[in-house]
């Protein structure tokens, strides 16, 4: 059926008279009334502003890093929580990138990446990846712990007091793995032999930082001004769980890491 649209192109569109009935009522009104509405405006318009800003960056940044020492059990872990399956690894030589699917019920999706473990790759890579991170597993070999300490502490601290990272606070978990050793550390062990550690290093490296004048660059400060670190004092969330990718009977133990990843 056909419709007939009729226009009367008589008619007077121009919204001149509502305006001006719009500016006569507002003008008067109390002064008090007006900045009260202007004030409520710019809140909305602020409000807006920082909404996109920090939902709109958060929302891009997908990605969950696999990072720590070689050998720590990254790429063994990437398989296990991909597919469950032991898989014989080689030293990664760049990073292995995978889409995850988490384990929550919305069945989130993340970039599940493997980053090298080798110093002079994962500095590199790093720079590429850290500002896509929602979370950064940083992943420790319980049983080598003691030996790894100092290493595993640099890099712990070139990471929580990168200017990106802090800026972004994505979730930091730490892995403590291979728990299927005997000589394993527990994570309670590991989190406070860490905390030791980085309590010296802060004070070494802010000494490096002085110049010879006695002024002191400006670096991000690692926990609370005079007080021993200890992660707790992060605006960042750091998470300690314990797991293993390959324990006794090749079975994996990562529940606790794959519940932590379901609530990111
Ligand atoms: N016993 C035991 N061995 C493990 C565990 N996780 C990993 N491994 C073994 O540790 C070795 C190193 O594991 P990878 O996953 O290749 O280590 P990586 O951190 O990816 O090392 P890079 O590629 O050098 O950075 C392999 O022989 C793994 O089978 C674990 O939980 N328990």
């Amino acid at each position: 059926m056909e419709r007939k649209i009729n226009l009367d192109l008589n008619e007077d569109f121009s919204s001149e008279p509502f305006l001006d009935a719009f500016v006569k009522e507002i003008t008067e009104q109390d002064p008090s009334f007006l900045i009260g509405v202007f004030i409520a405006i710019a809140v909305v318009i602020i409000t807006i502003v920082f909404l996109r800003f920090f939902l709109g960056t958060k929302k891009s940044r997908n990605a969950v890093l696999l990072v720590g020492l070689c050998d720590s059990g990254k790429s063994l872990l990437f398989s296990r929580l991909l597919t469950g399956k032991f898989v014989k690894t080689v030293t990664s030589v760049t990073e292995n990138k995978a889409s995850y699917r988490a384990k929550n019920e919305k069945a989130t999706i993340w970039t599940l990446v493997d980053v090298p473990g080798h110093d002079s790759l994962r500095t590199q890579l790093l720079e590429k990846l850290k500002d896509s991170a929602r979370a950064i597993v940083f992943v420790v070999d319980s049983a080598m712990f003691q030996k790894e300490v100092k290493d595993v502490a640099e890099f712990l601290y070139s990471l929580l007091t990168d200017s990106v990272v802090t800026k972004n606070a994505p979730t930091m978990l730490i892995a403590c793995n291979k728990q299927d050793i005997t000589m394993a550390k527990s994570a309670k062990l590991i989190q406070q032999q860490l905390e030791k550690e980085l309590t010296t290093l802060r004070v070494t490296r802010s000494a490096a930082l002085t110049s010879q004048d006695g002024s002191v660059r400006s670096t991000t400060h690692l926990g609370k001004k005079g007080k021993d670190f200890e992660f707790s004092q992060r605006s960042m969330q750091v998470e300690f769980v314990e797991c293993s990718a390959r324990s006794s009977t090749e079975d994996a133990e990562i529940e606790a890491l794959e519940k932590c990843l379901a609530k990111l």
